[in-house]
């Protein structure tokens, strides 16, 4: 596949590096690392994953085939100035929340090929749900490649552009919703009597338990659920609280919102190049 350059060498960077490694896709010599300024970061990226890093992004982008935005959004302009012109028939990849191809267009200047995917940070383990989508330039080949890319770290799925908002608001902040799912078991684990080891092990097991399950079984959800909740039992009453205290419509919002902020994201970034462009 050639080489693979991460212009950004933040959580979803490192992410992505461990999981393509993990799964040898790339040799560590074929991956090189830039960001803006944050030597420490890279000396220790380097010393962990023995990839190459720098902060020259000229240098990244004439060594690599596949080039991977993974910059914050606010940072795209930067991210991408002083490149444009070396950009021929690399791939670029962006992960970057909300920013649509017509945006990276713009400050590429130029009509190329571009993927937009939203991976998550459990990447690192090879268990990434991502989905990408392909702008009108990218040939069925770099589909592929890009495809193979994903599932070398994860499952992918391929869909339209403008549903990435809806998937980054679902499985590209999905860990975080679980994560903080977890703190509040243990909180509550500790509460009721439990030690925190003890009680992290029994939430681990409980979770990939559960989710091994739903994987598996041919039964819905809510079947399933079912199958835990005697009458009158424990089960029951533990959700009749979530069911008071509105479980299910929190999760609901909180998909959509952060749904909706994808989309904020990018209408953010353009009044900002509206603005750059009008000094
Ligand atoms: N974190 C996640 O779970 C996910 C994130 N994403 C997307 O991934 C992108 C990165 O997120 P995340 O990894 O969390 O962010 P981080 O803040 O962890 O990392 C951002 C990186 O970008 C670098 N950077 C900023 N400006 C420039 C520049 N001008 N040139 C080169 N590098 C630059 C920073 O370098 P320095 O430190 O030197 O400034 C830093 O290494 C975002 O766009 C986000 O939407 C997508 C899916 C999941
Ligand atoms: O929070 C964010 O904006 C990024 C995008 C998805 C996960 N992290």
């Amino acid at each position: 596949m050639g080489s693979i350059g991460f212009i950004g060498a933040g959580s979803m960077a490192e992410a992505m590096v461990a999981g393509l490694l993990k799964g040898k896709v790339y040799k560590p010599e074929e991956v090189v690392v830039a960001n803006r300024s944050n030597s420490a970061r890279l000396e220790q990226l380097s010393k962990m994953y023995g990839i190459k890093t720098t902060h020259d992004k000229e240098r990244l982008v004439k060594e690599s085939s596949i080039i991977v935005l993974a910059m914050k959004p606010k940072d795209i302009q930067a991210g991408i100035d002083g490149i444009q012109e070396l950009i021929e028939n690399q791939l670029i990849v962006s992960v970057l929340a909300g920013i649509s191809f017509e945006t990276i267009t713009n400050i590429l200047g130029k009509q190329t090929a571009i993927v937009r995917a939203m991976p998550n940070t459990s990447a690192a383990i090879g268990k990434s749900a991502t989905a990408i989508a392909a702008s009108k330039d990218v040939t069925n080949e770099q589909i592929e490649t890009c495809k193979s890319l994903f599932e070398a770290i994860g499952i992918c799925k391929l869909v339209e552009e403008n549903q990435l908002d809806a998937v980054t608001g679902l499985s590209g902040s999905g860990p975080a919703y679980i994560y903080y799912l977890v703190e509040a078991m243990e909180k509550a684990a500790i509460e009721v009597g439990l030690e925190s080891a003890v009680a992290r092990d029994l939430i681990v097991q409980t979770l990939l338990g559960a989710s091994e399950m739903i994987a598996i079984s041919e039964k819905h959800p809510s079947q399933l659920r079912k199958e835990v909740t005697s009458p009158n039992g424990t089960t029951e009453a533990g959700i009749t609280i979530l069911k008071e205290r509105g479980f299910e419509d929190s999760l609901v919002t909180c998909i959509k919102r952060a749904t909706e902020r994808a989309t904020e994201l990018k209408v953010m970034f353009e009044d900002e190049l509206i603005t750059i462009e009008k000094k």
